[in-house]
């Protein structure tokens, strides 16, 4: 198996005292876990974006968007967990996702808020095994999965990769028999053909277009996340940077020419992790072979530690 060790989480250090607080200094190994926090756990997989065709190098995404979060500085005490990365070795990603699903479903089984850092965005079906068998198999319970993307990754291959994962969690929900929601913040027409579309109206998937996510459209956007909410019970809030516009996300396999402003990314992920429902939050697609100056891993790590915090302000 691909399970490895946390890395170490270093970075500017103050002094000691919650005064000082930093996320380095407070990350402790999931192992020795003592109480209720938000589980990190890294998804090293480009094996998704490279069967999709794309630009691989999102394996590295961990551990860039560890490094952005390390030095963020935190008012309040809790607790926050490492469980390691699990690594997608020899092309086998289906193997890499049982894996990570079996971490996050343990996660979740003591009471921890996993947050998964992709990896390509087959991570979300690594992530969705995990939720499946964490909310246990028995449940009437509705899940939701909200995707803030440039694309509905809806895709129907003989084999799952990056551009797989709503289709594969869609069928699996509708072979158990379930109620399932899928929604999508960000679609760029232009990245998706017209199967994608009627796929999506098939799977009665609600989704808004890039042109419909500019700040000027911030409540009407906010709107569309409350209803989503309103029909679910456990939500899996999903982040693909290549929705947020090149310039703030240039390390991602298929930059935006427009993209979802950073102020609405923030605005939803804030509005989710405070509802109530979140059951897990995963970020996808970090490329740091072509970042610019780490700016897609700070602008991740900001949405992850707008997650934790706006969670708390719920508990
Ligand atoms: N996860 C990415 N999915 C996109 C990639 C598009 C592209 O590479 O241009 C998709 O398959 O549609
Ligand atoms: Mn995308
Ligand atoms: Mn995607």
């Amino acid at each position: 198996m691909n399970r490895v060790d946390p890395p170490v989480w270093t970075g500017r250090d103050d002094g000691p005292g919650a005064e000082h607080r930093r996320w380095h200094g407070t990350v402790r190994p999931l192992d020795g876990a003592d109480r209720a926090g938000t589980v990190i756990v890294g998804f090293a997989s480009d094996e998704g974006v490279r069967r999709n065709g794309g630009r691989t190098g999102a394996a590295e995404g961990p551990t860039a968007l560890r490094r952005a979060l390390a030095p963020l500085a935190l008012h309040r005490d809790e607790a926050l967990y490492d469980a390691g990365d699990v690594r997608v070795d020899d092309g086998d990603l289906e193997t890499g996702q049982r894996a990570l699903g079996a971490v996050v479903a343990g996660a979740m089984r003591a009471g921890h808020l996993p947050v998964v850092l992709g990896g390509g965005h087959e991570v979300a079906y690594a992530s969705y095994l995990g939720l499946d068998e964490g909310l246990g198999s028995d449940r009437t319970r509705t899940l939701g999965v909200l995707n803030i993307d440039a694309h509905f990754d809806l895709r129907e291959e003989p084999r799952p990769t990056s551009g797989t994962p709503f289709l594969q969690i869609s069928e699996a929900e509708r072979a158990r028999g379930r109620a399932f929601r899928y929604a999508v913040v960000g679609i760029n027409e232009a990245a998706n053909t017209p199967v994608l579309f009627d796929r999506a109206d098939r799977l009665g998937v609600g989704y808004l277009t890039d042109d419909q996510c500019t700040a000027t459209h911030l409540e009407r956007v906010l709107a569309f996340v409350r209803s989503f909410l309103d029909t679910v019970d456990d939500v899996h809030l999903t982040l693909d940077l290549d929705a947020l516009p090149a310039w703030v996300a240039p390390g991602v396999s298929a930059p935006a020419p427009l993209g979802v402003p950073t102020e609405v990314v923030q605005a939803v992920v804030e509005e989710v992790a405070a509802s109530g429902r979140l059951a897990l939050f995963d970020v996808a697609e970090l490329n740091p072979s072509l970042d610019v100056d780490g700016r897609t891993a700070r602008v991740a790590a900001r949405m992850v530690d707008r997650v934790r915090a706006a969670r708390g302000r719920n508990s």
